[in-house]
């Protein structure tokens, strides 16, 4: 069908219409496949072949399809893979399906539209935020006694998106490239010097439960043997103040996620730290990177990935530190 169509285009006007009407329809399902689909689609005639490149340019040019301040293109001088297929979403999701059989996800959300646009998964019907106009130190919702923000406003206060103790809800606020490694793969990189304790992003992706997650952990775990994969589910503990307690978190960014799914491990913590950030009449925290030091432009951002004790089936470890223990942490889930 593409052959004659291309054909029709070069013969007449009214198939010039029909050409057109391809590259229209083209232009609204192609951002949809994944690099192999869009591959075999491009090989099928020429008017494809220039959506699909344009497509792939895009992708290259900006990982987050437009949602974020400032791009944030993908540099390879390692192999032939032109960017990392995920769908982008800046804000935590809900899983979309129970443990997925395979690696084909399809249904990109491109540039126009996003995987979700509330700002919070889970909101508690007639809690109390602030009742500030303008927040300032006053603001019961805020707490920096830690030196960074554990507390924001959110959907209950009256103030509005604007309000200045809304700091990690405003997206990616550093200059970020995605740079792969020829040993780690695609690595965080800071395309400009940032200064410490700023804000970088939050880690967004599927919310699961510990069951869910403990099942994609043993597929991954599965599909890491066979062949090169990078998954990204993140575990994350907190110690409630009662000390018996602890609170678990499950993020995979694996499929659906933002850019915080690129930062690789450090052995020695790196130049990150995880913050947990609650917001007023939001029912989960959220878990949010921020600079634990001045970071030059050009250098790799990272965080521990947890404790490095050995364990012996964990992959090779190449964060390059001191005080690398040669094996990357793995979740005991
Ligand atoms: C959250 S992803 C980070 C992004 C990943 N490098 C990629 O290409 O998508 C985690 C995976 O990155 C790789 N990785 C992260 N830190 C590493 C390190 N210090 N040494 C070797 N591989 C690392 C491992 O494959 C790990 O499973």
């Amino acid at each position: 069908m593409c052959n004659a169509m291309d054909k029709q285009q070069r013969t007449g006007e009214g198939e010039q219409y029909e050409g057109g009407l391809l590259c229209r329809f083209a232009h609204l399902v192609l951002p949809y496949l994944e690099p192999a689909g869009l591959a075999s689609v491009s090989a099928t005639c020429k008017a494809l072949r220039v959506v699909s490149k344009a497509i792939t340019s895009r992708r290259i040019s900006d990982a987050s399809r437009g949602m974020e301040t400032y791009p944030i293109s993908f540099f390879n001088s390692v192999d032939s893979e032109l960017y990392a297929y995920f769908i982008y979403s800046s804000v935590q999701t809900l899983p979309t399906s129970p443990s997925f059989a395979g690696l084909c996800w399809g249904g990109e959300i491109g540039g126009s539209g996003r995987v979700r646009q509330h700002p919070f998964v889970i909101r508690v019907e007639g809690s109390n935020g602030c009742g500030c106009e303008s927040c300032d130190l006053d603001c019961p919702c805020m707490d920096f006694s830690s030196g960074l923000p554990t507390r924001e406003c959110g959907p209950s206060c009256h103030c509005g998106s604007e309000c200045r103790n809304r700091l990690t809800q405003k997206g990616v606020s550093a200059k970020l490239k995605v740079v792969k490694d020829r040993r780690k793969g695609w690595s965080l990189v800071a395309a400009d010097f940032t200064p410490k304790g700023k804000f970088i992003c939050e880690y967004t992706g599927e919310l699961l439960t510990t069951e869910e997650a403990r099942n994609r952990q043993k597929l991954y775990d599965k599909i890491s043997k066979s062949s090169r994969f990078s998954p990204a589910l993140l575990v994350v503990r907190e110690h409630l103040p009662s000390g018996n307690v602890c609170m678990r978190f499950n993020i995979d960014a694996t499929r659906i996620g933002n850019i915080a799914r690129f930062i690789n491990h450090s052995c020695d913590g790196g130049n990150l730290c995880t913050m947990i950030v609650r917001s007023s009449g939001a029912l989960l925290p959220r878990v949010c990177f921020f600079s634990s030091r001045d970071i030059l432009k050009n250098e790799e951002l990272s965080f521990s990935y947890g404790d490095t004790t050995l364990n012996l089936t964990g992959s090779q470890c190449f964060c390059g530190s001191a005080c690398c223990c040669g094996i990357l942490p793995s979740e005991h889930t």
